[in-house]
C-alpha cells in the first residue's frame, strides 16, 4: 500500500499498563512545529495527550521506565493524521542496523543527522535520575565513579553546581527546573488544546463506531467475503479500517459477550490480520509472525507503536565529561532534555533543540553519542570491568563498544570486530571522537573466533538480525522479510553465539560472561537461538541480566518449550517501554567447551586454544540438526500427538483455525 495512505494513520489504541513514562512525556509536545521530527513528536503527543500531561502525573513517572497506565480516552480515539517516517536518530550508533545494513551500509552522514535533528520537539520534564545502572555483577559504586575520573580540572569547578551525592539531585533538579520553567505555561496551553481536540475526535469517532457494549459488526456476511477481504483493492477508508481494527480487538478481548452468533475467533483474527496488513502496510507473513507474539490488544499496541519514532537519546561519554556537565552545556545551547530514566546514569532524552545535535561543539569533542536507549541495555548486562579483555563480536558502528570502553575507563582491552569493512570505518571514527584508547578494531567474520583469538573475560554478541524491533526506524522491514530470512538469520546467530561462548575464558577471575542481544522481537532470533546454545553448550547457563526493567523471555511459545531459565532473558517492546524492540540474554560459562562436548554436545571438528582449555566448534549446523536438538527432543514419536494437540490448542487460543496447522510449515 502506498505511503500516502499510511500517512493518514490515527492515534494508538488504549495503552497497556506497561506504558511508559516516556510515552507520557510525549504528551507535552508543541503544536506548531514544522519539521519532520516535530511532526512525529506531535503525533505521539496526540496519542498520549488528554489525560497525561498534568505535572503531577509527570512527577510520578520519575522513578523509572514502567509507570502507571496512561489515560485512555483520548488515546483510544485520538485520531490525527500522522507522519510515519521514522526519525533517523542514531547515525553514529546505529546498532539496530540489521543484516541489511550489515551488508555494506556505511555510517550516515552526520550532516544529514543535523538536518533531521534540527529543532526536536518538546517533551516532558522530570528531575534527573540517579539510580545505578549496574548489571548483576557491577555494583553501584563502580557506576557512580564511572564518569568521575576524567576531566579532573573541570570537576572542582563544576562541583559547585553539580556536586555528587545528595547535592547532585538538588542541583540537577534546579537545572531541570530552569529548563522547564519556560515550557510550563506552554504545556498547559497545549494540554488544553489537545484535550479539546481529543474530545472532538471522541465525539466524531463515537458517531462512526459501535457503541461500547454492543456487538460490533466487523465481519462481512459470508457471501460478502470478497468485499470484506482485507486485500482492499480500492483505497480503504482508513478511519473505517481503524474503527474495525479497534472493534475487532474489543471483540477478541471479550469474545463471549461481543462476538456475533456463529462466528469463530479464527474468523475475527483473520479479519484483524488482514486489516492490520492493510492499515499498517505489513506483509501477511510478518504481520502474523508479530501478531502471534502478543494477545490481540497488545499486538495492536505493538503495531501502533511501530508507527511512532522513539525518543531521541544521547549517551554521555564519561571518558570526556559528566552527564550533569553535558546537560548544562546543552541546555545553555537551547537543548531541552532530561535524564532518560533512573535506570541509566549516562542517558539524556532530548525533547527539543535549537541546534543540530550532530554538530554541537560538545558532540564534536566527543562528549556524547546519539544512541538509542535500548542499546544501552546489552552493555549494562555485560557489565564490563576495568582491566578486563573483552570481545565485541559485531561492533560497528561502535555505540556499544565505546560504552564498554567508557565503563572500563579506558583500561584493559576491547577487541571491536565487524565483518563489514566499510562499517569499521564508522567504528574507528567513533572510537577516535569519543577518546577511546583501549580498543583494537578488527575485521573478521566473527565465526572465526576463537581461532583468531580467544580467552576473553566477556564477549558481547550484538547479532545481525531482522530488525523487527526497529520498524519505527526502518519501515522496509514490514515488507522485505521473508520466511527464508527467519531461517537464514537464526542459523547465523546460532553459529555466532557458539563462537562467542567458545571465545570466553570460563576460568576468568572477574568474568566468564557472554551477552547475546538483537534488535528483533521474534522468537526464532532470540529464545530459539539461546535454547540452541544451551543445548549445544552445557557448559553455559543463563544468568540474570541485572537489568531493572524488561519482560521475561518466553519459556513457552506456541508449541515450543524452552528451558525454565529463559525467564532470565529480557524482552523490550516499543509499546511497553517506548524503546526499540530488543532482546538481551546473559550467559555464564562454567567450564571449557571440550568438557561440554564430552557431555554429549555436538561438534564434529575441534581444535585447542588457550592452552588447550577451550575448543573451537566449527561443526556445520544443519536444519535437521537444529530440529533434532532444539527443545529437548520434542520430535520423539511418543510426544507427537501431544505436540499436535498443543499446537491446535495454541492456535485456537490465538483465534486461528487449527485446521490450518497442516498447511503451515514446520515450526
Ligand atoms: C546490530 S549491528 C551491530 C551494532 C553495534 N553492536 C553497535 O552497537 O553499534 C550488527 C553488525 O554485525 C555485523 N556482522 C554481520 N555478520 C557478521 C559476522 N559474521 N561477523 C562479524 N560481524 C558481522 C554487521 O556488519 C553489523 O555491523
Amino acid at each position: 500500500m502506498g505511503v500516502g495512505r499510511r500517512m493518514k494513520k490515527q492515534g494508538p489504541p488504549p495503552p497497556l499498563d506497561e506504558s511508559l513514562v516516556t510515552r507520557k512525556r510525549k504528551a507535552a509536545l508543541p503544536e506548531k512545529d514544522t519539521n519532520g521530527f516535530r511532526a512525529k513528536k506531535r503525533r505521539a503527543s496526540k496519542e498520549d495527550a488528554a489525560p497525561l500531561p498534568k505535572k503531577s502525573a509527570l512527577k510520578q513517572s520519575k522513578s523509572g521506565m514502567e509507570t502507571a497506565p496512561v489515560g485512555k480516552a483520548a488515546r483510544a480515539n485520538g485520531v490525527k493524521p500522522v507522519q510515519r517516517k521514522p526519525l533517523p536518530v542514531d547515525d553514529e550508533e546505529d546498532e539496530e542496523d540489521d543484516e541489511a545494513s550489515a551488508d555494506g551500509d556505511a555510517i550516515d552522514d552526520p550532516d544529514a543527522l543535523e538536518d533531521e535533528l534540527d529543532g526536536v520537539g518538546v517533551g516532558n520534564l522530570d528531575a534527573l535520575g540517579s539510580e545505578s545502572e549496574d548489571g548483576d555483577d557491577l555494583d553501584d559504586d563502580e557506576f557512580l565513579q564511572s564518569g568521575s575520573d576524567v576531566m579532573d580540572s573541570d570537576t572542582e569547578i563544576q562541583k559547585g553546581i553539580w556536586s555528587e551525592d545528595e547535592d547532585e539531585e538538588n542541583a540537577e533538579e534546579k537545572l531541570t527546573a530552569a529548563n522547564i520553567e519556560g515550557l510550563s505555561r506552554k504545556l498547559d496551553m497545549q494540554q488544553a488544546v489537545e484535550e479539546a481536540e481529543a474530545q472532538a475526535e471522541l465525539e466524531e469517532a463515537a458517531m462512526q463506531t459501535n457503541i461500547s457494549g454492543d456487538r460490533p459488526k466487523v465481519l462481512g456476511d459470508e457471501d460478502e467475503d470478497d468485499e470484506a477481504d482485507g486485500t482492499l483493492k480500492l483505497a480503504p477508508d482508513l478511519q473505517l479500517l481503524r474503527t474495525r481494527i479497534t472493534d475487532t480487538v474489543r471483540v477478541l478481548d471479550d469474545f463471549t459477550k461481543l462476538a456475533e452468533d456463529g462466528r469463530s475467533r479464527a474468523e475475527y483474527t483473520a479479519q484483524l490480520l488482514k486489516d492490520i496488513c492493510a492499515y499498517y502496510g505489513y506483509s501477511p507473513f510478518l504481520a502474523e509472525k508479530l501478531f502471534e507474539l502478543f494477545p490481540p490488544r497488545e499486538a495492536f499496541a505493538f503495531f501502533e507503536a511501530n508507527e511512532t519514532a522513539r525518543p531521541v537519546v544521547i549517551r554521555t561519554n564519561t571518558l570526556r565529561t559528566h552527564r550533569r556537565e553535558l546537560a548544562q552545556a546543552l541546555i545553555n545551547r537551547g537543548v531541552t532534555l532530561e535524564p532518560v530514566g533512573k535506570w541509566s546514569k549516562v542517558g539524556l532524552q532530548v525533547f527539543e533543540s535549537q541546534v543540530p545535535l550532530g554538530a554541537t561543539p560538545e558532540y564534536l569533542a566527543g562528549h556524547y553519542i546519539l544512541q538509542a536507549a535500548s542499546s544501552f541495555l546489552p552493555v549494562m548486562a555485560l557489565a564490563p570491568q576495568e582491566h578486563e579483555r573483552i570481545l565485541d563480536m559485531a561492533a560497528a558502528p561502535g555505540g556499544k563498544t565505546t560504552y564498554i570502553s567508557a565503563l572500563m575507563k579506558n583500561t584493559g582491552c576491547v577487541f571491536a570486530n565487524d565483518s563489514n569493512k566499510s562499517r569499521t570505518k564508522g567504528l574507528i571514527g567513533n572510537i577516535h571522537r569519543l577518546g577511546v584508547k583501549n580498543t583494537i578494531v578488527c575485521n573478521y567474520n566473527a565465526l572465526e573466533f576463537p581461532k583468531v583469538i580467544g580467552g576473553f573475560d566477556r564477549v558481547l554478541l550484538d547479532a545481525p538480525c531482522s530488525g523487527t524491533g526497529v520498524i519505527a526506524k526502518d519501515a522496509s522491514v514490514k515488507t522485505n522479510k521473508t520466511e527464508q530470512d527467519f531461517l537464514r538469520l537464526p542459523h547465523l546467530q546460532k553459529q555466532l553465539l557458539l563462537a562467542a561462548i567458545d571465545s570466553v575464558d570460563h576460568a576468568s577471575k572477574t568474568g566468564g560472561y557472554i551477552v547475546y542481544s538483537t534488535c528483533s522481537v521474534t522468537v526464532e532470533e532470540n529464545e530459539q537461538v539461546v535454547q540452541y546454545a544451551l543445548n549445544k553448550r552445557p557448559n553455559v547457563k543463563l544468568v540474570s541480566t541485572g537489568l531493572v526493567f524488561g519482560k521475561e523471555g518466553f519459556t513457552n511459545y506456541m508449541s515450543k518449550k524452552f528451558h525454565p531459565s529463559m525467564k532470565e532473558t529480557r524482552r523490550y517492546y516499543p509499546h511497553a517501554y517506548n524503546v526499540d524492540g530488543f532482546f538481551v540474554a546473559k550467559f555464564k560459562k562454567m567450564g571449557p567447551t571440550n568438557a561440554a562436548l564430552k557431555n554429549g554436545s555436538s561438534g564434529a571438528t575441534s581444535e585447542h586454544v588457550n592452552g588447550g582449555a577451550d575448543i573451537v566448534d566449527n561443526a556445520p549446523i544443519t536444519t535437521d540438526e537444529e530440529d533434532k536438538n532444539d527443545f529437548g527432543g520434542w520430535d520423539e514419536e511418543e510426544d507427537e500427538k501431544y505436540i499436535e494437540q498443543a499446537k491446535k490448542k495454541q492456535l485456537r487460543r490465538k483465534g486461528r483455525d487449527p485446521r490450518t496447522l497442516k498447511r503451515r510449515p514446520a515450526q
